[in-house]
């Protein structure tokens, strides 16, 4: 499937990027184009491998190069004003050979926050491919304004794209490791997870065509029209003895055992840790993409995948196929959309609620409560002067 990728803000530029560096180093073939829109113009130099030409600087007149500060409202608005920007960007892409644009943003911040829902509302007014979103949610240390502009990017942004994958940074701590030095290694997890779902199906040169190809329509058919997605994924490693140095023997892998790996794969990577986790009972179609070797995916493999998957959903819309790749896994993907019962998401509502009534308590105290801090004396009594 070919992807025009949007990056926006500091975390949507870098999911990208770190999208792109999958793409060329798996040849996956999927990223057809990438932009970045930020409204920091440092966090725009940073990127490495996007050109000038696609880095997009918005609100430069308003905000001089300096990002919203988390404010989430100032980069929805500054994204409305300078949207032109944004699109012009895209004149040059070949967007007829394009099957749908990816909109990247960590939901926590002000930038990608409140610009990734109006940009993604611009692309679907201007282009009849669908316009997806990749919503990255903030951890809960972050604090209580994250969760407030996530809470209310989320339902905007869902509101505006025809699907929203979600990744949840909470759900992909590691214990000892701070978010911050956490997130190269959660952005190639991100990448890994989807540049083997997206690139199903793209023949690069010198890439095997699977027996059962999973191709962009399947794709499109399972993300659906609204809603929210999740990903899995497990890889498990395997021995290829043509490849040991001194064998002289090809010898063909067990089919009992290539059936029995790609299904405890697959359920390792439904019943393991989802992008977003939910209640797999929710879950209202799937897409499965087994890769591996082509001696290595075995068809009843993943059609008993496939079968599994269906039981544990509930699910009549279980699609799937392989994706030859030369490497020394099989591993699975597993796209869940539609859900509907993600613990995470009310959380995240519930924390907004309540900040939100603590800020409107604080703004209505106002004036008195700040002359409450200034006054120093006691009723009756002179108070400090002011210097002037
Ligand atoms: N997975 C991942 N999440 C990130 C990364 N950087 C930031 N985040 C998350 O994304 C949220 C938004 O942060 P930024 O992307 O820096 O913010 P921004 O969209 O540029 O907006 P402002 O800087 O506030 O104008 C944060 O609250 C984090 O949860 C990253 O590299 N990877």
């Amino acid at each position: 499937m070919k992807l025009v990728l949007v990056g926006v803000g500091q975390a949507g530029g870098k999911v990208m990027e770190a999208m792109v560096a999958y793409d060329r180093q798996s040849t996956g073939g999927f990223v057809h184009d990438a932009v970045a829109v930020n409204t920091a113009r440092a966090d725009l130099l940073g990127l490495e491998h996007t050109p000038l030409a696609r880095r997009v600087l918005i609100g430069g007149s308003r905000l001089k190069g300096h990002g919203t500060g988390a404010d989430n409202e100032l980069g929805a608005d500054v994204a409305s004003e300078d949207i032109g920007e944004v699109t012009a960007a895209l004149d040059d892409v070949a967007v007829h050979d394009v099957d749908a644009f990816l909109v990247v943003a960590g939901l926590g911040g002000g930038t990608g926050s409140g610009a990734a829902p109006v940009i993604a509302r611009e692309l679907r007014r201007l282009y009849s491919e669908p316009v997806y979103g990749l919503g990255i949610l903030p951890g809960r240390a972050e604090g209580s304004i994250y969760s407030l502009n996530a809470a209310r990017s989320f339902m905007t942004f869902v509101d505006h794209v025809d699907n929203l994958v979600v990744f949840d940074n909470e759900a992909w701590r590691e214990g000892g490791e701070s978010l911050r030095t956490g997130y190269g290694r959660i952005n190639e997890e991100i990448a890994r997870r989807l540049g083997v779902l997206f690139s199903a199906g793209e023949v690069a040169d010198g890439r095997p065509v699977g027996e059962s190809v999973v191709d962009a329509s399947e794709i499109i058919n399972t993300l659906g029209s609204g809603g929210v997605s999740t990903v899995g994924y497990a890889a498990t490693p395997i021995d290829r003895p043509e490849r040991r140095l001194f064998s002289r023997q090809r010898v063909a892998p067990d089919v009992g055992d290539s059936t029995n790996r790609i299904l405890s794969t697959v359920r390792k990577a439904a019943l393991g840790r989802l992008s977003l986790p939910c209640e797999l009972s929710s879950v209202e179609r799937a897409l499965l993409v087994v890769s591996g070797p082509p001696a290595f995916l075995d068809r009843k493999g993943i059609e008993r995948s496939r079968r599994w998957i269906e039981a544990e959903t509930g699910s009549m819309e279980v699609r799937g196929g392989d994706a030859p790749v030369d490497s020394d896994y099989v591993a699975a993907a597993v796209l869940f959309s539609g859900v509907t019962d993600v613990p995470r998401v009310k959380e995240l509502q519930q924390i907004a609620i309540e900040t939100q009534r603590t800020m409107r308590d604080i703004e209505a105290e106002g004036p008195e409560g700040l002359q409450d801090l200034l006054w120093s004396g006691d009723d009756g009594e002179d108070g400090i002067d002011p210097l002037f």
